[in-house]
This record gives C-alpha cells, structure tokens and sequence, in this order.
C-alpha cells in the first residue's frame, strides 16, 4: 500500500547548518498494516511524514501510495488520500468554525474534491452518529466551535474529520501526547478501533516505547534519518521495552565502534 524507495532529503545544503534528515530510507506498509515508529529527538520522523505528505519534494527517492507514484504530486492532492494528526489538536481544523462545519469541510473535500458548505440533514445526521460513538456528549455541540473544545475533545474531532472518508494512508505524528494520560488513553482506544474496523493502513509515531510494541502490528526505530530497526511478527510479541533499550544501546555503540576505526 505505501512505499517509501531510498528517500533522502537534506536541509539547508551548502550551509553550516547543512543536515540531512532522512537518509536513503525504506519502508514497505502492506494494506491494513499498522505500524508503530519510534527514535529520538530529530531523528526523522516527522520529516519522513513531511516527505509522505508533499510537505517538501525529496532530493532523492519515491514515494509510491496504493500503487501510484505520488512523488511529485502537490501536498493538497495527496491531503484527499491521507489523513494526519498531529500533537497539537489545532492542526488541521479552523478553530473559528464549528464542529458541524469542520467535519463538512474534511468531508466534501475529499467526496467532492472541492470545499462545500451547504451541510444537507443527512450529511448532519451522519456526522451526529459518527460522534455519538466517542461517548463524549460532542453530538449535542456540534454548533460549538472547535476552538472551544478541550485537547481530547479536538483530537477526537480531528480523528473524525482524517478518517470520514476512509484515506489510503494514516499519519499519527504523536496525536496523544498533549492529553493527559486517562483522555489519551481513551483517544487511543478509539484510534486502535477506527484502525482496526477500517483496516486502516496507518504509521504512528510515539516516544512511549511500551505503547509502541503494544499498539499495531509493528514497530521501527529511526535514527539519523534512517531505519536501524524493524521488529515485527514473533520477535516483536516477546520483546520488553528493556530488551529494545539494549538493541538500541548496542547498536549506538556498533556505530561508535565504526566512526572510531573510520578515524584511526
Ligand atoms: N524544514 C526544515 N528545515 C531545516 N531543518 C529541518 C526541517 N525539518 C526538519 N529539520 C531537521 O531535520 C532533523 C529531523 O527532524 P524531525 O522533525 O524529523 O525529527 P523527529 O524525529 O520528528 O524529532 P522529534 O521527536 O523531536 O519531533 C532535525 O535536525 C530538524 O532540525
């Protein structure tokens, strides 16, 4: 479903700040596939997503989504097939408008490939139904505005207004982290189902590493730009989050080892 081939993207080329952020990466997602990321600061995951958005062209490399080169599509183009969330729930809503009007919004962009404001009954009663489900007492607020609601509240919006129309691909760029831990875990819950119901291929990044080797069905660790690890299927049902400290603290050391007999 999604293909990353030998991406690579440098910042500020020919400058001191000269960086390069992602590094001759790949990654293959089957359909349906959940796949959980994890890496430290700067690693490059939000950039991989970027590259995957349109955010920026890649220096080098594809991306292919359900089997078509989206490479050099325009970042609005590729927004009809994926869905993205972000830390902050604010991204990707207009905080001015309501809910009714957000979810109008995400849903005829992508049903009829251009805004449109006129929200029929059954497009309200659909909308009314689908947030029924979050418990959460939004279908009665839905002339609130989105700017009015809590963290967990936007969030459970946003991931509403990603998925009403079912993308190709699911971005989570750390969309729990900002909420406090009992509404995260509940925004998690009902992120697993709507995956999971939907057959979701979806990419989540996430720095709790026991969250990453519970949620989907497999989990990969950036490191300067590039995958260092791929864990999935029976080494990923037995592995610890102390077992995946000491892989990666192993591994840091393997490239230590490297950089000093480069340097000898
Ligand atoms: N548009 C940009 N211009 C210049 N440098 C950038 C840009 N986007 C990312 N970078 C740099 O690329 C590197 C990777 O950043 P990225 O945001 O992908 O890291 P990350 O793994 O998501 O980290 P974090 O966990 O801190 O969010 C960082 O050094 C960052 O400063």
């Amino acid at each position: 479903m999604l293909e990353v081939i030998n991406a690579s993207k440098t910042f500020a080329k020919g400058t001191p700040n000269e960086h390069k952020a992602l590094d001759h990466l790949n990654l293959s997602l089957k359909e349906g596939e959940f796949v959980t990321i994890l890496g430290s600061n700067g690693a490059g995951k939000s950039t991989l997503f970027n590259a995957i958005c349109g955010n920026f062209l890649l220096d080098e490399g594809s991306v292919i989504l359900d089997g078509k080169n989206i490479s050099y599509l325009p970042e609005h183009q590729r927004s009809a097939s994926i869905g993205r969330l972000f830390q902050d729930p604010m991204k990707g809503t207009a905080p001015n408008l309501t809910i009714e009007e957000n979810l109008a919004l995400a849903y005829s962009k992508n049903t009829k490939g251009l805004f449109r404001f006129a929200i029929t009954k059954k497009d309200r009663e659909m909308f009314c139904e689908a947030l029924k489900r979050f418990d959460m007492g939004l279908e009665d607020r839905m002339a609130t505005k989105i700017g009015l609601l809590s963290g967990g509240q936007r969030q459970v919006v946003t991931l509403l207004m990603s998925t009403i129309v079912t993308p190709k691909l699911l971005l989570l760029d750390e969309h729990t982290a900002a909420l406090d831990p009992a509404t995260a875990e509940k925004v998690m819950a009902i992120t697993n189902d709507i995956v999971h119901e939907r057959n979701l291929t979806t990419l989540m990044i996430t720095h709790n590493m026991g969250q990453a080797l519970t949620t989907g069905s497999r989990t990969i660790m950036l490191d300067s730009g590039a995958i260092i690890f791929d864990i999935k299927e029976e080494e990923r049902k037995h592995m610890t989050v102390s077992d995946l400290l000491d892989m990666y603290s192993e591994k840091k050391k393997e490239e230590f080892d490297n950089d000093r007999i480069l340097l000898n």
